[in-house]
């Protein structure tokens, strides 16, 4: 991936979530870590273009944030915190389906796309099974297919393994492993980013460590207990 964050923060109603901040971000695998409130999903929301700077400016693979979001949109896959929220229609294949709607594909190229990201996680059973019916882990497979079918390179999951159960997590967390794109993940499942190439910590908006994930978790247990 190539993220890059010149001089780019933003704030919500005067009160600052992320402090302007430059960096640039292209490893294939990024944890962010950091207490409740610290401001890291407002950053993973910067990189997709759901949240704008309110200062500076943020590129992905090239393309402005602000000036091209649909471009940006189409780099960047992004799995929200409650997966349940992000699938709309009620029956798998349909929602999996309706991220192609728009492509220029056949109705046999579209259900072979489709086919080919359930057996890519392994929910092929569950293609049409009610989507509210699906247990957490499934639904976590399910919001991947439902965002990969549009191959974005990055993938943005955030928690991901929250209120999962010990075999969801696992399996999620190995589809995770097992991913091409490049991730990013904003996790408080500290294991699950141990062998990522970079983490971020992020602390009251700011980033306070950013280096191997047994430096960066080291400081994190700091601040937990600060
Ligand atoms: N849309 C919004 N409007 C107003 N304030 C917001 C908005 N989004 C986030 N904030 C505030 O920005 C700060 C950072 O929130 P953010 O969700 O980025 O934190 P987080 O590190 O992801 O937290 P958590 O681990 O609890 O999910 C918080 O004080 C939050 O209340």
């Amino acid at each position: 991936m190539d993220v890059r964050f010149d001089q780019a923060g933003t704030s919500f109603d005067g009160r600052t979530a992320v402090h302007p901040l430059s960096l640039s971000l292209t490893e294939r695998r990024i944890g962010i870590i950091g207490l409740n409130g610290s401001g890291k999903t407002t950053f993973a929301r910067m990189i997709n273009g759901l949240v704008q700077p309110s200062q500076g400016r943020v590129t992905v693979n090239g393309f402005d944030t602000g000036a091209d979001g649909e471009a940006v949109r189409g780099q960047v896959g992004f799995i929200f915190q409650n997966p349940q929220n992000q699938i709309i229609l009620p029956i798998l294949r349909e929602d999996i389906e309706l991220g192609l709607r728009g492509r220029k594909l056949t109705r046999g190229q579209m259900q072979d796309r489709v086919n080919g990201v359930l057996a890519r996680f392994s929910i092929g059973h569950l293609a049409d099974r009610r989507v509210h019916e699906l247990s957490g882990g499934e639904l976590q497979l399910a919001a991947l297919a439902s965002v990969l079918v549009t191959e974005p390179p990055i993938v943005i999951l955030d928690e991901p393994t929250n209120q999962l159960d010990l075999r969801n997590r696992t399996l999620v967390e190995r589809t995770l492993r097992a991913l091409d794109e490049d991730v990013l993940v904003i996790s408080h499942d500290l294991p699950l980013i141990e062998d990522y190439d970079r983490v971020l910590l992020f602390h009251e908006g700011r980033i306070v460590a950013d280096g191997r994930p047994e430096e960066v978790v080291a400081e994190y247990r700091k601040i937990a207990v600060s």
